[in-house]
């Protein structure tokens, strides 16, 4: 599980996870970073939940029915599931390993419950950022202009966000996202202060050893 830093330090993969009430703006901000932060690679959740236009299989998630998603589960094959919405919502296991160990940090865009899963299994390597929308109003909107989900579904989405934003303190951040542009600098200075960690950069004493030695000549 190890990344050369920019400066050649060797350091461990982080598993970076946004989590917010839907329609916060975790998507917006998740494909932002992807686009942005080479060595950032998406976590592609496995769900029952239906394709929304737009959605690409295997990019946003692998749209699965419910027996496939339980055999995953009773295989092991899940880091963590949970059910969001009346839907079940896993990580597949094994590209996350295969990412963490080709020294790549991982992208999750998952909700508390599997937040608090991740946490347990590896505190250490996990970096949590809750996402809040300015104001209740400006959350209804944004789900209404992603015109995406019926009025049905978007009233249960907004009832459900009292309870996701009740879970905010067990974030290490919590970014409010007014403006994107904002909200996304403040997320990928989170990033870039997480990468940079004492206790992540295994390579540091074997570096500080090198300099010791260079200013003893
Ligand atoms: N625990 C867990 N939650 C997930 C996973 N994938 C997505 N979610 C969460 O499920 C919720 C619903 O996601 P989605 O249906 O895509 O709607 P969205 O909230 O508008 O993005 C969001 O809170 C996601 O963060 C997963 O693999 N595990
Ligand atoms: N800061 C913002 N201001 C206005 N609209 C936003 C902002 N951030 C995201 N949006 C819009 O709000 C909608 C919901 O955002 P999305 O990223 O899909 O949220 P989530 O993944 O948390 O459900 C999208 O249409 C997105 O373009």
């Amino acid at each position: 599980m190890t990344a050369a830093g920019f400066d050649g330090v060797e350091r461990r993969g982080l598993m970076f996870v946004l989590s917010s009430p839907s329609g916060a703006g975790k998507t917006t901000l998740s494909r932002m970073l992807l686009e942005r932060e080479p060595g950032l690679k998406m976590s592609v959740s496995a769900t029952t939940r239906a394709m929304r236009p737009g959605e690409v299989e295997g990019r946003d998630y692998y749209f699965v029915d419910k027996p496939k998603f339980e055999q995953m589960v009773e295989q092991g094959e899940l880091l963590e599931w949970a059910t969001v919405f009346d839907n079940l919502y896993g990580t597949p296991r094994a590209p996350v390993e295969a990412a963490l160990s080709a020294g790549q940090d991982v992208l999750f865009d998952i909700d508390w419950q599997g937040t608090q899963q991740l946490h347990q299994k590896a505190s250490i390597d996990v970096v949590r950022v809750f996402i809040l929308p300015p104001s209740a109003d400006d959350l209804e909107k944004r789900l209404h202009t992603r015109a995406q989900d019926s009025d049905e579904v978007i009233r249960g989405r907004m009832s459900r966000a009292t309870h996701e934003l009740s879970h905010w303190a067990e974030y290490d951040y919590i970014v409010v996202n007014h403006n994107v542009d904002d909200a996304f600098a403040e997320v990928q200075s989170i990033l870039k202060a997480e990468r940079l960690k004492r206790e992540r950069r295994i390579g540091l004493t074997e570096f500080v050893r090198k300099l010791q030695r260079q200013l003893e000549k």
